[in-house]
C-alpha cells in the first residue's frame, strides 16, 4: 500500500511574503462553520479553504492515499497533520495566485499541534472564530445535513465518534488560543443570520 504520508517540497515564500491574513474557524462537526464561511466570503472576498473538502477532493481523486484517507473519516478520526497540512499549503498557493485577499481556514486546526505547525510553518493566525453549539443540537444538524449531503461521515454512528474527536483533541485548541486571546467565541445555536452578525463584528474589528 502507498504511504498515507507522501510529502512534497512546497515553496512557502509567496505565502510569507504575502502575509494576508488568516483566519482559523473552529467549531464542532455540524456547528456552521461551512454555513458561515460562505457568507464570509460574500461579504469580505476572502478566500475559503476547508480542510474537509480538501480531504473528499482527495478522496474523490481515487488516488490510493485517498482510500486510506476514506476509512479514517468513516471511523470519525483525525488524519495525519502533515496529510491536511500539505493540501492547506497548495491550496493557499492558488488562492494567492488568484489574488486572494485573506484565508478562511475551515477545520483547521484540529488539534493544537496542527496549529503550532501551521502558524511556524506559514504565518500565525489574525483570529480564530470559534462556534460554540451543544452536542444535541450538533447530532440534529448533521443528521438534517445527512438527507441530502451525500457526506459518508453523515450517519449516527460517525457523528457520535466525531464529537468525541472534537472534545478529546478539538476542545483543547479552544482553550489553547482563549489563552493567547486570540479567541472569538460565538454562541452558534441561534439562527444563521444573526450568527453572522456577530462575525462581522469580528471581522470588521479585525480589518479596521
Ligand atoms: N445557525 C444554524 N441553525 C440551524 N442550522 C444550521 C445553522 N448553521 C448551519 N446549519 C445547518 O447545519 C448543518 C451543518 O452546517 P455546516 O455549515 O455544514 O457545519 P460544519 O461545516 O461546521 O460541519 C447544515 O445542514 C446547515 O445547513
Ligand atoms: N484539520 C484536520 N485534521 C485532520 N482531519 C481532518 C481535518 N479536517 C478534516 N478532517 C477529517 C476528519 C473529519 O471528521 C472529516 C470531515 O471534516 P469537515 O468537512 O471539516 O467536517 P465538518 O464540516 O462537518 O466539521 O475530515
Ligand atoms: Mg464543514
Amino acid at each position: 500500500m502507498a504511504p498515507i504520508i507522501d510529502r512534497k517540497t512546497i515553496d512557502l515564500k509567496p505565502l510569507k511574503d504575502a502575509n494576508v491574513p488568516v483566519f482559523f474557524i473552529v467549531g464542532g462537526p455540524g456547528s456552521g462553520k461551512g454555513t458561515q464561511c460562505d457568507k464570509i466570503v460574500a461579504k469580505y472576498g476572502l478566500t475559503h479553504i476547508s480542510s474537509g473538502d480538501l480531504l473528499r477532493d482527495e478522496v474523490a481523486s481515487g488516488s490510493p492515499r485517498g482510500g486510506q484517507l476514506t476509512a479514517i473519516m468513516e471511523a470519525g478520526q483525525l488524519v495525519p497533520l502533515e496529510v491536511v497540512l500539505d493540501l492547506i499549503k497548495e491550496a493557499m498557493l492558488k488562492g494567492l495566485q488568484k489574488g486572494s485577499k485573506g484565508f478562511l481556514i475551515d477545520g483547521y486546526p484540529r488539534e493544537v499541534a496542527q496549529g503550532e505547525i501551521f502558524e511556524k510553518e506559514i504565518q500565525e493566525a489574525k483570529l480564530v472564530i470559534f462556534f460554540d453549539v451543544v452536542e444535541d443540537t450538533l447530532v440534529k444538524r448533521l443528521l438534517h445535513r445527512a438527507e441530502t449531503s451525500g457526506r459518508a461521515d453523515d450517519n449516527l454512528e460517525t457523528i457520535t465518534k466525531r464529537i468525541h474527536t472534537f472534545v478529546t483533541a478539538t476542545q483543547p485548541v479552544v482553550d489553547y488560543y482563549e489563552k493567547k486571546g486570540k479567541l472569538y467565541k460565538i454562541n452558534a445555536e441561534g439562527a444563521v443570520d444573526d450568527i453572522f452578525k456577530i462575525v462581522t463584528v469580528a471581522l470588521d474589528k479585525a480589518f479596521a
